[in-house]
């Protein structure tokens, strides 16, 4: 099969489409990828790093609000097509997958009206504007969550999850704890905050760190998101860095870190979610108020209700409340094994199968 992938921005529409693309390749070892994303999102980085081939065309996001900017954004947007379809025609693609993000739009509805089979994957509930927009022209619509139905044309819409859940099952605890350079019998406490790094989180988390050589079986990890990195070294540096903790400005093998974590802090995107429920990751979450309709609280309350997280607001957010989530967790182990078995009950680990098995027949699993 010949496959193009496309979608991006921040990591949460990057790796789904990474992962749809692992499990093709151990499906069919010959399948061949090219994938189109923007210079500028976070998948200019990660994709050449995948070894995909990758080719960036231009593109900018419409604004929600009618403004002048979004006449220019048309016109960014009609040459995008053009170029997609260039780029089309010489790979010749079985199948055109799409998993959000602005830079997705333009991709799909080129090969849409080239007459290409199309899928694209939503992670939220609610999607973005641009899964909205190519609802109409794709052949497939996946979706994570049934509550999803709602929002997109119901005969073409099939329920699989998200594939990060499938694609993170593969990681190595072992590994994990190798590349931190720690024992293998430390727990992990990993602490993240989305693909690009989080303010509000870093500064409560630089509040606690002092504090954490009280749990001298755990190894903390902060990632701190790339833009962030330089000034919170120099922050630790100054307040002493604790010689049980990491800190790096993004994870390259999340996988294998998460493998290995006991607890994890997080924001609560969808790819983050189906991969801590994947694995039963007892998790703090602290949802970002900045995304469309607060989707990342309705998430993160969902995994709350069934016993699986600790939510606290970003309004909620200071030391103490993190500090005793954190306790509570680490130190009662009968309520970490509680939750882990609360989170693994909401995984979907075959996601990604489901999604390989849309694709080659064009049915549900
Ligand atoms: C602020 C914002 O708009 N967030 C949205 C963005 O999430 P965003 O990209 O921030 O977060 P997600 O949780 O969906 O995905 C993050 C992915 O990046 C990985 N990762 C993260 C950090 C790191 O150092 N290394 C690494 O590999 C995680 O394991 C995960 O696979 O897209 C998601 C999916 O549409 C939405 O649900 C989020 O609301």
């Amino acid at each position: 099969m010949r496959i193009v992938l496309t979608g991006g921005g921040t990591g949460g529409h990057i790796y789904p489409a990474l992962a749809v693309a692992k499990e093709i390749l151990r499906k069919e070892p010959q399948a061949t990828f090219l994938y189109i994303g923007s210079g500028k999102g976070l998948e200019a980085d990660i994709v050449p790093r995948a070894g995909i081939q990758f080719e960036a065309i231009e593109i900018a996001g419409f604004k929600r609000k009618l403004s002048f900017e979004n006449v220019r954004t048309v016109w960014k947007f009609i040459r995008a097509v053009s170029r997609s379809k260039e780029l089309l025609r010489k790979f010749k693609p079985d199948v055109v997958i799409g998993t959000g993000g602005y830079v997705c739009g333009p991709v799909v509805y080129a090969a849409a009206q080239l007459g290409i089979r199309t899928m694209i994957h939503e992670q939220n509930v609610v999607p973005g504007l641009a899964n909205n927009f190519l609802s109409r022209y794709v052949t497939n619509v996946a979706v994570s969550f049934q509550d999803s139905f709602a929002h997109f044309p119901k005969a073409k819409t099939v329920f699989t999850g998200n594939p990060c859940a499938t694609q993170v099952l593969q990681g190595n605890a072992e590994a994990g704890k190798k590349s931190l350079g720690i024992a293998p019998d430390k727990r992990l406490v990993l602490i993240f905050s989305g693909s690009r790094g989080a303010r509000a989180i870093n500064e409560t988390t630089l509040a606690i760190l002092p504090d954490i050589h009280q749990y001298p079986g755990h190894h903390f990890v902060y990632v701190t998101g790339e833009v962030h990195y330089e000034n919170i070294a120099k922050q630790l540096e100054s307040i002493g860095k604790p010689t049980n903790l990491t800190v790096m400005p993004y994870a390259h093998n999340m996988p294998d870190l998460l493998a290995a974590s006991d607890v994890v802090i997080a924001r609560a995107g969808a790819s983050t979610l189906a991969e801590l429920t994947a694995l039963g990751i007892p998790s703090i979450l602290i949802p970002s108020p900045y995304v469309t309709n607060n989707h990342q609280e309705k998430n993160a309350r969902g995994l709350e209700s069934a016993g699986a997280a600790i939510v606290i607001t970003e309004r909620e957010l200071n030391k103490e409340k993190l500090q005793e989530a954190l306790h509570q967790i680490i130190v009662d182990r009968d309520h970490n094994q509680e939750m882990r078995k609360s989170a693994l009950a909401l995984g979907m680990p075959d996601a990604a199968e489901r999604i390989y098995r849309l694709l080659s027949t064009g049915q549900a699993l």
